[in-house]
């Protein structure tokens, strides 16, 4: 008989991924993912299925890592909800299965994996493509994607001023009461990302909030949010004048509004960049398109597994 498989709820996945062991997972396998070697990863562009009466979309995300034995699906649904829901808009649930047996040995919660990996993956793009003195950090959103992105890009970076604006002033100024430092709270996006260096982007709109315009030169844009064809966050001059990087070719055409519907150029994925083919153009404004992956997944819930096994 088979043994059970690991039961792993949010706190405790929470507590067993740390942003040290994650971050270089991610690039590493970032950088395997771009060599498109099929014998090394399997990941197909993410399946999705659109719940369209209630604003939704279910996401299926499988991953093969051969060498490192991860065989691994999250299942994801994302919610656009009303301001002040009790409900996440972003749910998810990850399984891990024994390659060889194909029998399950782990199921756990996927909103902390999805939360940290997706700004980890934005913290690499920061630290190859923001400018060499980035002092303002600005987030747009407030919400848990908002949130992880402020724990890492502080955690890494130094900067001298973090702002951040939210749809509804008191959901940013509830972001920054649960805060240690000072984070300035911003009435417009205008007024929060002139003159900032970086700029994350981790809201629910579905048309452009960030205009061109109003970015300094050379500033680097992670890009998290709009990740369905017809969504956008950022405007045609933004996508067009920037260098766009993005998380996978094939899932950036499909599921991208803000590359699609602009027709911006893609210039190189964040593993081409990893692995040396294509340079970090940090002297440019850069914008890091991110839609989230299955090998992010696969090797967060790996290293969460083996947090675990270590401790029992
Ligand atoms: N790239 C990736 O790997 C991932 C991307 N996402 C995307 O990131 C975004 C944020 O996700 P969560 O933080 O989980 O959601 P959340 O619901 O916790 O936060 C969303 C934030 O966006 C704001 N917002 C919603 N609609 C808006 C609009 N029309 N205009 C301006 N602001 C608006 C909300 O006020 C809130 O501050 C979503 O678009 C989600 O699809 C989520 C997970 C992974
Ligand atoms: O990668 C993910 O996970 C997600 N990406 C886009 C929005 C839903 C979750």
């Amino acid at each position: 008989m088979s043994e059970s498989p690991v039961l792993l709820n949010k706190h405790e996945v929470e507590s067993l991924l740390g942003y040290d062991d994650l971050i270089p997972r991610l690039e590493s396998v970032m950088g395997k993912f771009s060599k498109r070697d099929s014998s090394e990863i399997i990941q197909p562009v993410r399946s999705v299925v659109p719940v369209q009466q209630y604003n939704g979309f279910l996401g299926v995300m499988p991953a093969y890592l051969a060498a490192e034995g991860i065989l691994c699906t999250k299942m994801v649904t994302f919610y656009q909800r009303a301001e002040g829901s009790s409900l996440p808009s972003t749910q998810a649930t990850v399984l891990l299965f024994h390659p060889e047996r194909g029998t399950v040995t782990a199921i756990m919660d996927g909103e902390a994996i999805t939360a940290k990996r997706t700004a980890a993956v934005s913290a690499i793009s920061a630290k190859l493509f923001k400018p060499a003195l980035s002092e303002v950090l600005c987030i747009l959103g407030s919400g848990q994607q908002a949130r992880s992105h402020y724990d890492v890009f502080t955690k890494l970076f130094k900067f001298k001023e973090v702002r951040v604006w939210s749809r509804r002033k008191e959901m940013a100024q509830q972001f920054v009461n649960d805060l240690q430092d000072p984070v300035t709270v911003c009435s417009s996006v205008k007024e929060a990302v002139m003159g900032a260096d970086v700029i994350v982007t981790a809201t629910g709109a579905s048309q452009p909030i960030l205009f061109g315009k109003w970015v300094k030169p050379g500033a680097h844009i992670a890009a998290v949010g709009a990740c369905r064809p017809d969504w956008r966050e950022l405007d045609d001059v933004l996508m067009r004048e920037a260098v766009v990087y993005v998380d996978s070719r094939e899932g950036a055409t499909a599921e991208s509004g803000d590359i699609i519907l602009s027709g911006a150029e893609v210039f190189a994925e964040l593993g081409e960049v990893i692995n040396g083919s294509f340079p970090a153009q940090r002297e440019k404004t850069t914008v890091f398109k991110s839609l989230g992956m299955g090998i992010q997944d696969a090797v967060s819930a790996k290293l969460v597994l083996e947090k675990w096994n270590s401790e029992h």
